[in-house]
C-alpha cells in the first residue's frame, strides 16, 4: 500500500456535512434574513462592493432578486457565498445555527490531526462561513485542528488550477494531498492537478455511486482505504 497522505483537503457540503443541512437550514436562514441584512448594512463598503459584483454578473435585475435566485438554485457564486457567510455569522454566534457534521467526521479529523496529517478545507462556502461551521459545530470547536481554509476566491472547484494553487499555498507536492468530496467533477479536477481524491457517497444525502474515483461511505472508510489512522473505539 502507498504511504498515507501528508495532508487532507476536504469539501464541506455532502462530505463533512449533510446537503440537507445546507439546503434546508443554512440557505433558508440566509434567505429570510437577506432583506434586513442589506437594509442594515447599506452603507458598509464591503457589502456595497459585493452587491456591485452581483450587479456586474446579473445587470438586468435588482441584486436582492439575483441573490435569492442563486440561493434557490444552490449556485456557487462567490459574492453570494460571501454574503451568506456574513448573514450566518449572527446565527452561529447566538446559537440559532450549529454546524452539522456526520458522526464519523470529528473522530477521524481528531485521529488524523493527532497523527500529524495536515487538515485543510476547500468549499464553495466562504472562508468566514467555513470557520463558523467548524467553530460552532455539533462536535464543538474544531478549528484548532484545521490549517488552511480555501474558497472560490482561489478558483472554481471544478478547475484543476485551483488545486494547483492550493497545493502551492500549502507548500506541498499535490501528490501528498488527498482531496475528499461528494462531487465527481471536483475529484476529476483535483486528480488532474496531481492530487489523490476520494469521493464520499453518503446514501443518507442521496449521493449515488458511479465515478471513476475511490468511493467510500464515510471518513472511517477513508482511513481504511488510504492507510490513515483510525479513531480509537469508544
Ligand atoms: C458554512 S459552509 C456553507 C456551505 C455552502 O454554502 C456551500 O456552498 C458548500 O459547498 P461545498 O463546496 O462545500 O460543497
Ligand atoms: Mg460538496
Amino acid at each position: 500500500m502507498s504511504q498515507h497522505p501528508t495532508a487532507i483537503l476536504t469539501d464541506i457540503e455532502g462530505t463533512t456535512s449533510a446537503i440537507a443541512f445546507v439546503k434546508d437550514r443554512l440557505f433558508p436562514f440566509a434567505s429570510a434574513a437577506l432583506d434586513g441584512f442589506l437594509a442594515e448594512r447599506v452603507k458598509d463598503p464591503v457589502v456595497a462592493a459585493l452587491l456591485a459584483e452581483v450587479a456586474a454578473l446579473a445587470p438586468d435585475q435588482p441584486p436582492a432578486e439575483t441573490l435569492r435566485g442563486w440561493m434557490a438554485a444552490d449556485a456557487k457564486v462567490t459574492p453570494l457565498k460571501t454574503l451568506q457567510g456574513m448573514i450566518w455569522q449572527e446565527g452561529f454566534f447566538d446559537g440559532r445555527l450549529k454546524g452539522h457534521l456526520w458522526p464519523d467526521v470529528a473522530p477521524c479529523l481528531r485521529a488524523w490531526a493527532e497523527a500529524g496529517v495536515g487538515l485543510h478545507v476547500y468549499s464553495s462556502g466562504s472562508v468566514a462561513a467555513q470557520k463558523l461551521l467548524f467553530g460552532h459545530s455539533e462536535a464543538g470547536d474544531l478549528t484548532p485542528l484545521l490549517g488552511g481554509f480555501f474558497d472560490t476566491r482561489v478558483g472554481g472547484k471544478r478547475e484543476a488550477a485551483s488545486y494547483t494553487a492550493i497545493a502551492a499555498a500549502l507548500g506541498l507536492p499535490p501528490g501528498e494531498i488527498l482531496f475528499l468530496s461528494d462531487i465527481a467533477e471536483e475529484c476529476d479536477a483535483a486528480t488532474a492537478a496531481g492530487m489523490r481524491a476520494c469521493r464520499l457517497v453518503r446514501v443518507a444525502d442521496g449521493t449515488l455511486p458511479g465515478s471513476r474515483h475511490a468511493e467510500v461511505p464515510d471518513f472511517f472508510a477513508v482511513s481504511e482505504a488510504f492507510g490513515l489512522p483510525k479513531p480509537a473505539p469508544t
